[in-house]
């Protein structure tokens, strides 16, 4: 479980994040959706320490995360993963280096269990045959698998990811959106995932935050979405023919 409590975050005096409480679900995807510019990013970079808040306070399960200091939050660090937009490869190194990455940084393993871990991490994605192959070789689907890859390498109880279907056509994103729910759900991750894609909402949504405007205007599940009476959450839903379709068909 991660939960906000109160958090404010402003830039130059401009609120972006205007006092958010909210609780993440432990073995759920959650997703955080809002128009742009809503305080999406900034509250994901908020959650993972990358922001600190004016005020409030974040909980890793029991912990108090934003009373910890830089080195305590280290215990926490390790058990976060992270899928960033573009997923985030280091160019210069192979599928499998880029993989192997955090246990190299973060671990004292045998080149042995650190390459029984990679493969292990590489088949669960269902990446094969790319182990030596660099990014620039990688199709935009086989980057995410990666980078799910390397963030799932060290065992993460939480998992972070910024708009993973960004740059993916929708079939791939709804490969790569089922894979990231059925690890979350195999692991039981507390999984959080930035996106303003409706076909993920509708997918694999198990608890959505709608953000406006810096504030939490709404939080439901996929089903409740549809049926929500919330003028602002309805004009970001319903913009797509897809979820408009959803709807006549839920009534
Ligand atoms: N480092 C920063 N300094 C100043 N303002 C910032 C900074 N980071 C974000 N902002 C501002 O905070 C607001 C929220 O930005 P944020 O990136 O969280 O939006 P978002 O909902 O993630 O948008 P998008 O979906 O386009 O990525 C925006 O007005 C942005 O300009």
């Amino acid at each position: 479980m991660i939960r906000a409590e109160h958090i404010v975050k402003s830039f130059d005096g401009r609120v972006v994040l205007d006092d958010i409480s909210v609780e993440f679900e432990t073995g759920k995807t959650n997703l955080i959706i809002g128009r742009s510019g809503s305080g999406k990013t900034v509250l994901l970079k908020t959650l993972v320490g990358l922001h600190e808040p004016d005020s409030g306070d974040v909980w890793y399960d029991e912990v108090n995360f934003s009373k910890l200091g830089f080195r305590e939050r280290k215990s926490i660090r390790k058990d976060i993963g992270m899928i960033f937009q573009g997923g985030a490869l280091l160019d210069s190194s192979t599928v499998v280096e880029n993989v192997k990455l955090p246990l190299d940084l973060f671990t004292s393993q045998s080149e042995r269990e650190k390459m029984e871990r990679v493969n292990f991490c590489l088949q669960r994605v269902r990446l094969d045959g790319a182990n030596e192959l660099y990014p620039a070789e990688l199709s935009g689907g086989m980057i995410k698998r990666v980078a799910i890859a390397r963030a799932i390498v060290m065992n993460p109880r939480y998992l972070f990811c910024d708009e993973p279907n960004s740059g993916l056509d929708p079939q791939t994103s709804i490969v790569i959106d089922n894979l990231i729910h059925e690890i979350t759900q195999e692991y039981g991750i507390t999984t959080i995932i930035n996106t303003h894609d409706m076909n993920s909402v509708m997918e694999i949504g198990e608890k959505i935050v709608y953000i406006h405007d810096g504030r939490k205007w709404w939080e439901g599940t996929k089903d409740d979405i549809l049926h929500a009476d919330n003028r602002e959450l309805n004009d970001f839903v319903f913009a797509s023919a897809m979820a408009k379709r959803a709807k006549l068909a839920a009534q």
